[in-house]
């Protein structure tokens, strides 16, 4: 029986501090006879408690070392999953009042650590980097990436690396940028006719938004290889899908809080989320393989551009000479879909409804809009580089409401110190940008829509999207900042150029305007914005017309 204590002491011993000691105290005691049913039961009990307290003690010893941020206890088990918020970005601003810029949550056996002060998130996106360059993602994450094979949730490595140059450096550089610009076109016009035959009945502004920012994308994406019929009959297949996978993302997983049970998939998230993908994943195929027979008959893959997927495949790395698989292919599809479509459709949404709020400021940008672009004019995407007023207005709207207020999350590799405090390798970080653009230290009535400060002599005269600055980061900062920016501050200024050039905006009778947000996969309005547009330019149809 000695033995037995003995060796479960010294084991432990090796761990601690306090266990050699305990290892000699224990050879001090009697050796209790093997045939005395009472005593080794004592000595069993005592060896077990003992065994108990001193794991306590060295957790708390280790703890007390580690020195993680303060916040708020939970209740056992659960920790403090019950007491969230539905708000989540509301939510941690008011609990970062009481606990300050960084602290931590417990929910379930994950630890969670909320940061909203610019100088402790340059710690994060400057100082380790590379340390926070990995999302540690949930499920349904990794389900809609094919085990992050995508750029988003990929960890920080080598096929990140590929795929962000492919899309970041090339697919989007000017020169390709530019050459995609009539697929772009196309489909600013198509919803500007669609709008022009809705002239003065409410529409769903996000909802026309999206789909022309969806269609843009996918008619960038395949738009040379199908056909008019087939591409509309995918859309509009494509577009269930979507709202589909949007939702999946948006549901509270139990199996991200308690990874031990995550195998059971309990609320069945993850299958939903991987038949929703298999979905898509098909109309991916499908238009893969139309395109391998269109470049078949053509003979072999090379020649014009004619849409990003007739460059992903002919696409070979220049560092690895490799080509990109066709799940790689589908993953970054995802991303681009999902990412792109309703973030950028969600912020014309916003801006249109600031818009609307500020009467004065929608006559600056339209008195803009006629200066530059010209009455008897339709807006060109090369218009939007020359309007710094409507630019303002969106910077400022972005402001407001970043459409991932949270950005996504970021996870350190290896344990390390942010503001004096542990993070511990696989803590998921959330950096508060919706706290910090409107702290009152940095932005003067930081709840005040006004563009003017970010022109020229305003006080964010000088911010821009990259996130250098991190007081204002709408798209992230750091190495994994936004890999669609360029796409979607085209895709953003001009649909809203166009959107406000044609058509005077206006409430339908009795509809009040409010600017409630509602969490989710990104910040949307709580209640859809619904407005009523009218020919603003003479000869509208003219312009829209087939
Ligand atoms: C208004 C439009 C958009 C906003 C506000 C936005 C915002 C963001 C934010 C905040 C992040 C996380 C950055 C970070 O962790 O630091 C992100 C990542 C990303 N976005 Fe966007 N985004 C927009 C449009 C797009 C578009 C159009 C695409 C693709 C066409 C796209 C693709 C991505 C991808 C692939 C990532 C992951 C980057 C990585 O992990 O390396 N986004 N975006």
């Amino acid at each position: 029986m000695l033995w037995c204590f003995e060796a479960s002491t010294y084991y432990i011993g090796r761990m601690g501090f306090i266990m050699p000691l305990v290892y000699h105290v224990s050879r001090l005691l009697p050796n209790p006879r093997e045939d005395h049913l009472p005593s080794m039961f004592l000595y069993s009990i005592l060896t077990l408690s003992c065994l108990f307290w001193l794991q306590k003690l060295l957790i708390i010893s280790r703890k007390g070392k580690s020195c993680l941020p303060p916040g708020p206890r939970g209740l056992p088990v659960v920790g403090y999953l019950p007491f969230l918020g539905r708000n989540l970005h509301k939510f941690f601003m008011e609990l970062a009042q009481e606990y300050g810029p960084i602290y931590k949550l417990s929910i379930g056996t994950k630890l969670y650590v909320i940061v909203s002060s610019p100088i402790l998130v340059k710690e994060i996106v400057r100082d380790h980097d590379v340390v926070f360059a990995n999302r540690n993602p949930s499920k349904a994450s990794l389900a809609f990436s094919y085990g992050g094979k995508d750029i988003a949730f990929a960890p920080h490595g080598t096929q990140w690396r590929m795929l962000r140059r492919l899309f970041v450096r090339e697919m989007q550089s000017t020169a390709n940028l530019d050459a995609f610009h009539s697929h772009r076109r196309r489909e600013v016009v198509t919803s500007a006719r669609d709008l022009c035959t809705r002239a003065g009945l409410p529409v769903k502004v996000g909802e026309v938004a999206f789909q022309t920012v969806i269609n843009m994308i996918t008619s960038m994406f395949w738009g040379g290889t199908l056909g008019e019929e087939e591409a509309a009959r995918v859309g509009a297949e494509f577009m269930e899908a979507v709202a589909r996978l949007t939702t999946l993302f948006g549901t509270p997983n139990v199996s991200d809080f308690f990874p031990v049970i995550a195998r059971f998939d309990v609320q069945g998230v993850e299958r939903e989320m991987k038949e929703a993908v298999a979905w898509i994943g098909r109309i991916f195929d499908f238009v893969i393989s139309q395109r391998m027979s269109l470049e078949e008959v053509r003979g072999g893959i090379g020649g014009e551009r004619s849409d990003f997927l007739h460059f992903l495949l002919k696409y070979k790395d220049e560092e690895t000479g490799r080509s990109i698989s066709p799940e790689q292919i589908k993953a970054l599809l995802m991303d681009i879909v999902i990412g792109g479509a309703d973030t950028t459709s969600t912020t014309v949404e916003w801006t249109l409804t600031e818009l609307l709020l500020h009467p004065q400021v929608l006559l600056n940008v339209q008195k803009e809009l006629d200066d530059i672009v010209g009455r008897n004019n339709m807006v060109e995407e090369s218009h939007a580089f020359k309007l710094p007023y409507l630019h303002a207005a969106v910077k400022e709207a972005m402001r407001l409401h970043p459409v991932a207020p949270l950005l996504l999350p970021r996870s350190p590799s290896r344990t390390c110190t942010v503001g004096g405090y542990t993070i511990p390798k696989g803590t998921k970080v959330f950096l508060n940008a919706w706290a910090m653009h409107r702290d009152p230290r940095f932005w003067s009535d930081p709840y005040k829509f006004r563009p003017e400060r970010f022109l020229q002599g305003g006080e964010a005269s000088e911010l821009e999207y990259s996130g250098q600055n991190l007081h204002y980061i709408p798209f992230g900062s750091g190495r994994r900042v936004c890999a669609g920016l360029q796409l979607g501050e085209r895709m953003l200024m001009y649909v809203l150029a166009t959107f406000l050039h044609l058509f005077e905006w206006r409430l339908p009778p009795g509809i009040e305007l409010d600017r409630e947000e509602k969490f989710g996969v990104v910040l949307e309005k709580a209640t859809p914005l619904i407005a009523i547009a009218t020919p603003r330019i003479p000869n509208l149809h003219l312009h829209v017309k087939e």
